[in-house]
């Protein structure tokens, strides 16, 4: 799915409007009925109570307009506040002209803001994607006034207040909505973290929307959904053997850590890898081999640390990183295996792809000087932390992306910025949202299960570099909302991520 900049979103509207022959308001009564959809079945007229509609002056308040005529007709009980303006847009002013008077209105004014009784439901309709400056006045007030009256919002279309693709002033008033129900596609907005308090559950309902203009936008954004992700996996063939899938190398393990080992092992693979083989150090082989009778194990002369780089001649992909530790020698591994992954392979041409977590991007942090040896496509899965140690503090959520898009460029790498939506950054420059992955997995040994899953898919002769870690990264979070769902995000360990790679594979 793509993610368009409001401008976008104005277009997208006008497309529609033409291609399908339709009325502006007849489009605006679409996204009014979707919002009706979505929150009739969520709260009934006895839970929703007097529920207050808050509409400014633009298309926003226009859908307020609307949502406020159509509960009344399934049986809501509902009030309108309105902001006054210079002006109101055409549809806004149809819908006034159409709200039935049985529905009482009164217009907002510093002196008369609206009683809101605390966990009262209010409708957010003040400004949607027009939203052309941060908040001030008298819209600054009302909105103030909202959050401190610590009602129950659910936003239309966006929170009030806030951009859906740049970020505000901190010191500028955003509704705190629990819920918020878009049209058409998620926004920017919707998936970084500063925003959270803001958007709360966000919901996107279909109305029909241009899929032509939508085809045809250009965008760096993209939400990865099931659909974008399904049927990618080739099918083993019959005839297929455990060569075909790929040998792989993890290098990984440090005493006191050998369970990142284990964990990454174990989901390389349930990720359908051929074979694996370990380089660990010495104090870690039986934890191994008894955790892991299926992967195969190289121990290193050093017992606590790795300090060897093993012949690079049988594998398809080397993960490092899982609980290595920042020895002197494991930063000589690193330095090797990067100078060595930058031979083409004589099968494909390409450098050994590489996935390279945890304290081997520590290491990178420290020796920014290796990141001009990183091989086309190396995989790097950092988190916000580790990623600020590959570049620089970001001012916010926004200027992260930037340095997170930059950087993959300039290296040419992939880059998986880990978090609730996990964003990949390829070398054209894409980023890519994922969409599955619940907060139960921010436990110790996750990042290890992710980077094991996109070893197996990089070691697959058949995937290509950048479907191959969108649909890890999609495939590792949905096997965690599977295992979620059996354990509870608080019970969820990492283990138990493994455990459900395959079931989540199968689903694709
Ligand atoms: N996407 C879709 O498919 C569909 C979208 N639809 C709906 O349309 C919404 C977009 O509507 P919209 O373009 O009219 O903009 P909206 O946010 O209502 O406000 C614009 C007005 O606010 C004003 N204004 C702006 N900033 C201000 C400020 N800081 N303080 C004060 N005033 C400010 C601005 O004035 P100006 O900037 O011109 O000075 C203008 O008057 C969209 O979010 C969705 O809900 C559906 O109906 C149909 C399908
Ligand atoms: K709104």
């Amino acid at each position: 799915m793509k993610i368009l900049t409001a401008a976008q979103t104005r277009q997208l509207d006008q497309a529609t409007i033409r291609e399908q022959h339709l009325l502006s308001v007849e489009l605006m009564e679409r996204a009014a009925a979707a919002f009706i959809q979505w929150f009739s079945s969520y709260f009934t007229p006895a839970e929703a109570g007097e529920t207050l509609i808050i509409c400014g002056p633009g298309n926003n308040g226009g859908d307020g307009l609307a949502i406020a005529r159509l509960l009344l007709q399934r049986g809501y009980a509902v009030r309108v506040s309105l902001l006054p303006a210079e002006k109101q847009s055409s549809d806004w002013q149809h819908n006034r002209k159409h709200l039935p008077a049985a529905v009482p209105v009164a217009n907002l004014s510093p002196q008369h803001l609206p009683a809101i009784a605390e966990g009262a439901l209010v409708i957010d309709a003040l400004f949607g994607t027009g939203l052309s400056r941060p908040l001030d006045g008298l819209a600054a007030a009302v909105v103030q006034h909202l959050n401190d009256a610590g009602a129950h919002v659910v936003a239309v279309d966006i929170p009030s207040g806030l951009f859906a693709d740049a970020p505000q002033p901190d010191d500028s008033p955003v509704v705190r909505a629990q819920h918020t129900v878009g049209f058409g596609l998620p926004k920017l907005a919707f998936l970084l973290p500063q925003n959270a308090e803001f958007v709360g559950e966000w919901h996107v309902e279909n109305i029909g929307l241009s899929t032509g203009f939508i085809a045809e936008a250009a965008t760096p954004w993209h939400y990865t959904d099931a659909a974008a992700v399904a049927g990618q996996l080739p099918p083993r063939p019959k005839f297929s053997h455990k060569g075909t899938f790929g040998h792989t190398l993890l290098l990984a393990g440090s005493r006191g850590k050998m369970g990142a080992a284990v964990l990454s092992a174990g989901a390389c693979l349930r990720g359908g890898v051929g074979l694996l083989t370990a380089h660990i150090p010495g104090c870690g082989y039986d934890i191994f081999q008894i955790s892991q009778p299926e992967a195969m194990c190289l121990t290193d002369k050093q017992a606590d640390f790795i300090s060897e780089l093993p012949d690079l001649k049988p594998y398809q992909a080397v993960g490092i990183g899982p609980g290595l530790g920042q020895e002197a020698a494991s930063l000589a591994v690193l330095r090797k295996l990067l100078q060595a992954a930058a031979q083409p392979l004589e099968k494909t041409g390409q450098p050994l792809p590489l996935v390279i977590d945890a304290d081997a991007l520590n290491l990178l942090g420290s020796h920014r000087a290796l990141l001009k040896q990183l091989p086309e496509n190396a995989v790097l899965t950092p988190h916000p932390k580790e990623f600020e140690r590959l570049t620089e503090p970001a001012r916010d959520d926004y200027h992260r992306l930037e340095l997170l898009r930059d950087f993959a460029q300039q290296h040419k790498c992939l880059m998986v910025l880990k978090g609730a939506y996990t964003c990949l950054a390829t070398p054209t420059g894409e980023l890519h949202f994922n969409s599955t992955g619940n907060a139960g997995m921010a436990t110790g040994g996750s990042g290890d299960v992710l980077t094991g899953l996109l070893l197996a898919l990089r070691a697959h002769a058949q995937l290509p570099p950048v479907e191959a870690v969108r649909l890890g990264v999609y495939a590792h979070g949905r096997a965690g909302d599977m295992a979620a769902a059996l354990t509870g995000q608080a019970g969820l360990v990492a283990g138990d991520i493994v455990r459900h790679i395959g079931p989540a594979l199968a689903e694709l």
